[in-house]
C-alpha cells in the first residue's frame, strides 16, 4: 500500500488543464484516504536541497544559548524545542546547564522561523542568530519556503475546487490569511540501546505540513486500518510529503483525514554524519476557521464550532494548562498533544 505520488512539474500544472484536473483528483483522494500525498517537484533544484540542509545544520548546531533566544511574538510554544533522553522537553530557560546540554546531544530538537517566505521574516530570524549577518542562510530559507508555499497554494486550490468551495474570493482570502513557519528538525544518531521511536505518533495542529528530508528516511504514516507505512524514497532530493493537520481536518468537517505520523530510526543511523534532518513548512490560519457550508449536509452534520487557529495551537501544546511541561507539575509527556475534537468538536 503506498500513498499517491503526484508529479507537480510546473508546465503540467496550469489550473483548469487536463493534467491539473487529473492531479487534483489524486491530491484530494490522497488527502481523504491517507491525509497525505507525496509531491514530486521535478524542477526543484538539487542546489536548494543542499543549501536548506546546510542552513538547518548551521542553525541547529549553534550553541544552546543562541537557539534559545526569543525570535517570535506569536502566541504559542517556544520557537526552539529540545526533547531530552527521557522524552521530556528540556527546560529551555535554564542556561546554567548549557555545557551539560552541549555534551549530551538531545535526541530531537527543532527550531521554527516565522514568516519565512518574506524577506522581513527570514532576515529578522537570521539577524537574531547571526548579528553579523548570514546572507546564505537567509536566502536559502526564503527560496526554499517560497517553493513550499507554491505547493501549499496548489494543493489548497485543488481542495477548494474539488469541493466546490472556490466561488468568489474565498480561496484568495483563505490564502491571504495563511500563516507559515519553517520548522527545522534534527534527530541525533541512534546509539545501541536507544529506542527506534524518534518522534512518537501525533497529528500536526496545522492546515498542512509540507515536509522535506535529507536522505535519512524514517517518517511513517498510519493508514485507516491502523497499519504504519513508511513514506519517502531513499535518495529523492525533489520529493515532498504533504500531511493534513488537525486544522484542515476540522475545516473540511472531517472530509480530509488528519494524518497520524511518527518517525522511526534504525541502525542505518549508526554511520557517522548520518543524522536525520527534516525541514517542513507548517501553515496555520491567522484568525478564525469556520467550516464552509459545502461540507455540511444531512449525511455530514457540522462537527466543529468555529475556532481560532492560534488559540487551538496553544491548547494543542498544553500551554497555560497545569500539566504543561513548563509548569511545576510536569506529569504529562509533552509530546502528547491535545486534539481539535476536544477543543471545538460538536
Ligand atoms: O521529521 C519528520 O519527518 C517529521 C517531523 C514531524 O512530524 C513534526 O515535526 O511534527
Ligand atoms: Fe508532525
Amino acid at each position: 500500500m503506498i500513498i499517491p505520488v503526484i508529479d507537480f512539474s510546473v508546465e503540467k500544472l496550469k489550473p483548469g488543464s487536463e493534467s491539473w484536473i487529473c492531479a487534483s483528483k489524486e491530491v484530494v483522494y490522497g488527502l481523504e484516504e491517507y491525509g497525505c500525498v507525496e509531491i514530486m517537484y521535478e524542477k526543484f533544484p538539487i542546489e536548494l536541497h543542499n543549501s536548506i540542509f546546510d542552513a538547518a545544520k548551521q542553525v541547529l548546531n549553534l550553541p544552546e544559548k543562541a537557539k534559545k533566544q526569543r525570535v517570535s511574538d506569536r502566541p504559542g510554544p517556544k520557537s526552539y524545542i529540545v526533547v531530552n533522553n527521557n522524552n521530556n522537553v528540556a527546560d529551555n530557560d535554564d542556561d546554567d546547564d548549557e555545557d551539560e546540554a552541549n555534551k549530551d546531544v538531545p535526541p530531537f530538537q527543532n527550531i521554527a522561523i516565522d514568516n519565512p517566505t518574506t524577506l522581513q521574516g527570514a532576515q529578522s530570524f537570521t539577524n537574531i542568530m547571526w548579528p553579523q549577518g548570514n546572507h546564505n542562510f537567509c536566502e536559502s530559507v526564503m527560496c526554499f519556503s517560497k517553493r513550499l508555499e507554491e505547493i501549499y497554494e496548489i494543493v489548497m486550490r485543488m481542495v477548494f475546487e474539488k469541493n466546490g468551495v472556490d466561488q468568489g474570493d474565498r480561496f484568495e482570502s483563505f490564502k491571504n490569511s495563511s500563516f507559515h513557519l519553517l520548522r527545522m528538525v534534527k534527530y541525533k544518531v541512534r546509539e545501541k540501546g536507544d529506542s527506534n521511536v524518534a518522534l512518537i505518533d501525533h497529528r500536526d495542529s496545522t492546515i498542512l505540513s509540507i515536509l522535506h528530508q535529507n536522505q535519512i528516511n524514517g517518517l511513517q504514516i498510519k493508514t485507516k486500518n491502523g497499519h504504519w507505512i513508511p513514506v519517502l524514497k531513499p535518495n529523492s532530493t525533489s520529493s515532498f510529503i504533504v500531511l493534513a493537520g488537525e486544522g484542515l481536518m476540522a475545516w473540511s468537517n472531517d472530509r480530509v483525514r488528519g494524518c497520524e505520523h511518527r518517525v522511526m530510526l534504525d541502525d542505518l543511523m549508526e554511520m557517522k554524519n548520518k543524522e536525520r534532518y527534516s525541514v517542513a513548512l507548517f501553515t496555520f490560519i491567522n484568525g478564525v476557521v469556520d467550516v464552509p457550508k459545502e461540507f455540511v449536509d444531512d449525511e455530514h452534520p457540522l462537527r466543529y464550532k468555529p475556532f481560532d487557529h492560534f488559540e487551538f495551537n496553544r491548547y494543542y501544546h498544553h500551554i497555560d494548562s497545569p500539566d504543561h511541561p513548563q509548569q511545576p507539575n510536569k506529569s504529562l509527556n509533552p509530546l502528547i498533544r491535545r486534539t481539535i475534537k476536544t477543543f471545538c468538536g460538536i
